[in-house]
């Protein structure tokens, strides 16, 4: 009994320092974590509730022996002089007048006349869309032009087949409900009658000439800033498309164009004139002070 007696001081002290030592190993740990991702499944990047599905690089995975990621040429490139154009106030203000009833009359239209329109002005519009900021200057995007016949209507078969599975199961009352005003269902026409059909792939990651994967940060964001000018470049020149994102069919549509493992379509622009009968649902927008709030 003596002997424990004399012992607890002793124990409690030997108890105390292991339980600080743990402590502030855990502390450690703990900061450790927050500063820096320790390991390859932190990609900050990548917003959850986008559900952004970039692919993490593999620069830290076991089959990697070399520094792909380390380009020295980009780590020299120079940065050169840039001086665009500026207005004076009232140029501003008039342009921004200008713009703005631009891009107002912007409409999804449905109803596309199969009228040609000028190959090279689908190409300028799609360099227009190549000029988007992306994450890391990845440009994680691919435009698909299908302008064949047969490409297209393989396409509609595609995408009504699975549609029609959308609307009678996929999507649920509610969602067909919300889009009862739009007057839409899984009969896509304009994907045999548009002139033109641009299929937007992202590349949820790039794959380097050693054949290793390229992190393409912020992909999702950066393809659909693309597809934000691409319509905005469409509109400029007077001509119609329906953003579309046909559910369930990126797999199929992928390998029919045969486009790689790498991309994922996010979206279908059908693109041509409208049709001289085109009509589409009176919606109104939101004023200024819906959507714009200052501090
Ligand atoms: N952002 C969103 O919330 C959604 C958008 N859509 C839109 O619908 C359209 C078609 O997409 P949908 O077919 O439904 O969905 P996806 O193209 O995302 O494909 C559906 C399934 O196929 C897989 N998949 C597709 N492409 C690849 C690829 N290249 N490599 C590996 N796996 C792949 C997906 O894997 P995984 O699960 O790993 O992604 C998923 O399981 C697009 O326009 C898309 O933008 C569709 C669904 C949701
Ligand atoms: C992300 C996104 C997905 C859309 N998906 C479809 C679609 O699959 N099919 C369709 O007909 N329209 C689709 N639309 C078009 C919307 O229905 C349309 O933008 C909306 O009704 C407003 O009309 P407006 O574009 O004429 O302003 C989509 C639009 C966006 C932005
Ligand atoms: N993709 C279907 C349903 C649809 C229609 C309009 C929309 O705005 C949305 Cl979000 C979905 C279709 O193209 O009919």
């Amino acid at each position: 009994m003596a002997v424990f007696s004399s012992l607890t001081p002793v124990f409690v002290a030997v108890l105390c320092v292991i339980i600080v030592f743990f402590f502030k190993n855990s502390q450690r740990r703990e900061n450790r974590s927050k500063q820096k991702p320790s390991d390859q499944t932190a990609r900050p990047w990548a917003d959850e509730d986008l559900q952004d599905n970039t692919e993490i690089s593999t620069k830290h995975s076991e089959d990697d022996d070399g520094d792909d990621w380390l380009d020295t040429a980009e780590e020299d490139l120079v940065h050169i002089p840039y001086s665009p154009s500026q207005y004076s106030a009232s140029e501003m203000l008039q342009r921004s007048e200008k713009f703005y009833s631009l891009m107002n009359l912007r409409r999804s239209v449905r109803c596309i006349s199969p009228e040609p329109v000028p190959k090279e002005v689908i190409h300028n519009v799609i360099r227009t869309a190549g000029t988007a900021p992306s994450g890391a200057h990845t440009e994680p995007w691919t435009f698909v032009l299908v302008s064949d016949a047969d490409v297209k209507h393989k396409i509609r078969e595609i995408v009504e087949e699975e549609e029609e599975i959308n609307y009678k199961q996929r999507m649920g009352d509610k969602w067909v409900h919300d889009l009862k005003k739009l007057r839409t269902n899984w009969v896509k026409e304009y994907l045999d009658v548009a002139p033109y059909l641009i299929l937007v792939f992202k590349q949820i990651y790039g794959v380097l000439p050693s054949g290793k994967k390229r992190t393409h940060y912020y992909n999702e964001i950066s393809v659909s800033i693309s597809c934000g000018i691409l319509l905005a470049a469409l509109q400029n020149v007077g001509l119609v498309t329906v953003t579309t994102t046909p559910l369930n069919c990126g797999p199929q549509l992928r390998s029919l164009l045969q486009r790689p493992a790498n991309e994922k379509l996010l979206m279908l622009l059908p693109v041509g004139y409208p049709s001289p009968d085109a009509k589409v649902p009176d919606l109104k927008r939101k004023p200024l002070d819906q959507i714009m709030m200052t501090v």
